[in-house]
């Protein structure tokens, strides 16, 4: 295990590496506002992060990233095109794996450039596979984006595509759902009873709904429950996608087909295939990168498009040396009006550096 001070010392070397490509170095405090914030993590990363409360300032949180108050100090302010880069701590709660560093070191790389997204994302994954280029890896792309646009274009009620866009974030709940649309499986026994009324709704509220939105939301899933089964053939469609595991030449090859049967993917498609064209045009194997359509799913919410990960060839018990993704629609979330399409990842440099002794031994 690399020390503190080794670890800050490849985290600087990192970061001036950024910075000599042309990126500005920036400092968010650790401290950061919880409230609004913390909802744009989703829910893993809520349930970990370390919240306080400051008698002047309100509910507080140990930054669990860098990304969310980055967007927030660009939308308040910073001039277009802009890049950023940063290194230091994030804070996250382990409450199952010990062995899980509850704080670690990022450094990060953050494009806001509205010109050719294609070409940006293509330039965060090169910059970054780049600085890792001296240990083998493996790398894993995805496109959050494909998912959202499958979603949309199902021919189902918009209570359900609001569902899945919800649970798209839980792989295993969002098949249930998708399966209980289709009728293929039953809904939980609990559901059903409410839905029949068997449920006593007068229970005392502690939550934060009040009554009348509870009966609102009931007479909802009624009204739902009572809409088409979802169309097995669309089902199948969708699933299939998301068994998409295979070098990205040949994914876009499958997912090119898809498109006959799934017009609502075409432009989704159309965009990873210039992401391809992007990463080709930088240099990179794009034979050597795995297309897996469910990739993101289990990390920031905040995703919504091109989405990578780099874990070392040698040490896949390590997490990810690296990690990004777009998430054009948290600028407009922190934009009030304003929003600009941007793309970042981060490294981990702890993790680097084990994976180089190793190799050094
Ligand atoms: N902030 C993300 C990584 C990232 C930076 N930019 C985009 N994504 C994380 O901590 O996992």
């Amino acid at each position: 295990m690399p020390t503190r001070a080794e670890t800050n010392a490849r985290a600087s070397a990192l970061r001036a590496g950024f910075e000599a490509a042309g990126a500005v170095a920036v400092e968010p405090p650790i401290l950061q506002p919880a409230g609004a914030l913390l909802d744009l993590y989703g829910e893993d990363i809520r349930a970990r992060a370390y919240v306080t409360s400051d008698p002047l300032r309100g509910e507080q949180m140990l930054r669990p990233d860098f990304t969310v108050p980055v967007v927030q100090m660009h939308m308040a302010g910073g001039a277009e095109p802009a890049r950023y880069t940063y290194a230091g701590e994030v804070f996250r709660r382990q409450e199952d794996d010990a062995a899980r560093a509850n704080e670690y070191v990022q450094v990060g790389y953050e494009v806001f450039d509205r010109a050719d997204p294609a070409g940006a994302d293509a330039e965060v994954f090169a910059r970054i596979a780049g600085a890792l280029a001296h240990v083998p890896t493996r790398a894993v792309v995805g496109d959050v984006g494909l998912l959202m646009a499958a979603v949309e274009g199902l021919s189902t009620t918009e209570t359900r595509k609001a569902a899945l866009r919800r649970h798209l974030w839980r792989p295993r709940r969002f098949r249930q759902l998708l399966e209980m649309f289709a009728g293929r499986i039953a809904s939980p026994p609990t559901r059903a009873a409410l839905l029949r009324g068997e449920i006593e709704t007068q229970a005392p509220h502690v939550g934060k709904r009040r009554g009348a939105e509870i009966e609102a939301r009931i007479n909802a899933l009624r009204i739902d429950a009572r809409a088409p089964a979802l169309d097995a053939r669309e089902v199948d469609l969708i699933e299939g996608l998301l068994d998409i595991a295979m070098p990205l030449p040949d994914a876009l090859s499958r997912l090119h087909d898809l498109c006959v049967d799934m017009p609502a993917i075409s432009g989704a498609v159309e965009g990873l295939d210039a992401r391809r064209g992007a990463l080709e045009t930088r240099g990179v194997d794009v034979r050597a990168l795995t297309f897996e359509a469910s990739y993101g799913r289990t990390s920031m919410e905040y995703y919504d498009g091109f989405v990578f990960g780099l874990r070392a060839e040698a040490r896949p018990d390590l997490p990810p040396l690296a990690t990004g993704g777009r998430y054009d629609a948290l600028t407009r979330r922190l934009g009030a009006g304003a929003e600009i399409p941007a793309v970042g990842g981060v490294m981990r440099p702890g993790p680097l550096i084990e994976v180089e002794e190793a190799a050094t031994c």
